[in-house]
């Protein structure tokens, strides 16, 4: 075979070719481009995340940092980041993701399905308890190991939230000026980098969210639904949006943009300028976008996964998206048409949404219902996405939650990581006994006997 052309840009980064052979490339996403490559050292498989947009870049390089050691969530071995340069992302390589396996069809059985969904779950659950919401999950961004590991990636429009009260920082970190070619500069980066964690980490350590007892969790999440919050602000924007929602920008650009692939991931750009204590509503990949989002809030919290998780689930169900909206009103006009009206009764405070006033829909007498979506599921299914498909954020349940519902203990059990290659029927699974979570102070424990 030939040898892989050697005119991308990553191989003018001798920093890089010196430690990894890069082989061929796997993926291209709006920020990034990403290779497989192999270490030099040791022959270990991994992907160079190349990240065009230095935000995107940070953030992701945050998040996994805060979640190292996190079993669902992909592993970041290393970076390079030279001023002037992209940085370059090292993660562990994974084979595959949940597109895929949605993409196999009917193939994929019911205790299969319930593995993913614990996996998802578990990785939801460490994102959040480290406040940190994620914002595009989607299927492709469940990446899968060979054997049959789930792990969360892209983490480039990933924000730490921070509780009411903390001082957020007034100016932008220090740029990355180290040249990571050398040890000397490779550690000033890595001290550039801990500011940004060190100053997330004063979220986590919080005494009302640093080491959690199984209620205490509840009790933290529960008053983050009530209560509310501010958040690191998207402030390092590079166009001023002011109070301008993604939706009043977006409606007339997005509309058929990028058909083929159905869905479409906004711009990073984020709600900003002085506007401290905003997050943007330009956040994620349509299809699975929260309805606060698309009526372009900038106070929203954790719960906006929950919402795209429930998209998620839906789709593994009936490998078919759940809301393929293809423009922002669209998407809303969909979500409504199969939930209902949107109103104070449906949704308090929804009108306190910035786009609320100018949106507005047809009064539906007969929404079809979640169970009109998902036609070939079981009751205890269509139940499971009810949980997380709400209007309200408030009545999402956490992630958490979730994992605790009957449905992943009872028959068809989740099938258990290591038979994920042999499995191919549920009459598998008599050998499986009770999924086991357990919680022992901040350490959420998921055993898949
Ligand atoms: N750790 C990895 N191992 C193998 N392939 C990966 C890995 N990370 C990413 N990829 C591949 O690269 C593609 C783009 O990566 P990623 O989604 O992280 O970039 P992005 O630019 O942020 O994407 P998006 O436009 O979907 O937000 C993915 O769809 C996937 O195919």
């Amino acid at each position: 075979m030939d040898p892989p052309p050697k005119t991308w840009s990553i191989h003018m980064r001798s920093e890089i070719t010196a430690k990894y052979e890069v082989l061929n490339r796997v993926g291209s996403g709006a920020y990034a481009d990403v290779y497989r490559a192999i270490r030099l050292s040791d022959g270990a498989s991994v992907a160079l995340k190349e990240v065009h947009d230095s935000q995107s870049a940070s953030r992701e390089i945050e998040a996994l940092r805060l979640l190292k050691g996190s079993r669902n969530v992909v592993v970041l071995h290393e970076f390079f980041w030279r001023e002037d340069e992209d940085a370059v992302l090292v993660l562990e390589f994974l084979g595959t993701d949940l597109a895929a396996v949605i993409g196999e069809g009917d193939g994929v059985g019911v205790g299969e399905i319930k593995g993913w969904m614990v996996q998802a779950l578990s990785a939801v659950d460490e994102c959040h308890r480290n406040m940190i919401v994620h914002r595009d999950l989607k299927p492709s961004n469940f990446l899968v190991s060979d054997d049959g590991v789930l792990k969360l990636g892209d983490f480039g429009q990933a924000r730490i939230l921070v509780e009411s009260g903390f001082n957020a920082p007034q100016e932008n970190p220090p740029p990355y000026e180290d040249d990571t070619s050398n040890a000397e500069s490779s550690t000033q980066h890595s001290e550039s980098i801990s500011q940004l964690v060190n100053l997330n980490q004063t979220a986590y350590e919080n005494p009302n969210l640093g080491t959690l007892s199984h209620e205490e969790y509840f009790r933290v999440l529960d008053e983050m639904k009530t209560k509310s919050y501010s958040y690191d602000t998207d402030k390092d924007t590079n166009i001023y949006d002011g109070n301008t929602s993604c939706l009043a920008t977006c409606t007339t650009s997005d509309i058929d943009d990028d058909l083929c692939k159905g869905s479409f991931t906004y711009e990073a750009e984020e709600v900003g300028g002085n506007e401290l204590g905003c997050l943007t509503s330009c956040v994620g990949t349509r299809w699975f976008q929260a309805p606060e989002l698309l009526y372009g809030s900038t106070d929203y919290g954790l719960e906006v996964d929950l919402w795209s998780l429930g998209c998620v689930f839906a789709e593994l169900l009936t490998l078919k998206p759940l809301f393929p909206g293809t423009s922002d009103v669209d998407q809303l006009s969909r979500i409504v048409s199969v939930l209902g009206n949107i109103d104070e009764e449906t949704w308090p405070g929804c009108h306190k949404l910035p786009d609320y006033g100018s949106i507005s829909f047809g009064e539906v007498e007969n929404p079809s219902g979640l169970e009109a979506c998902m036609p070939n599921c079981t009751p205890d299914e269509v139940s499971l996405v009810k949980r997380l498909i709400f209007y309200d954020p408030a009545k999402r349940a956490t992630a958490m939650e979730l994992l605790q519902d009957k449905y992943f203990s009872e028959e068809p059990l989740p099938v258990p990581i290591s038979e994920y290659n042999e499995v191919d029927s549920d009459s598998a699974l008599e050998e499986f006994g009770t999924l086991n979570i357990t919680t022992t102070g901040s350490d959420l424990s998921i055993q898949i006997p």
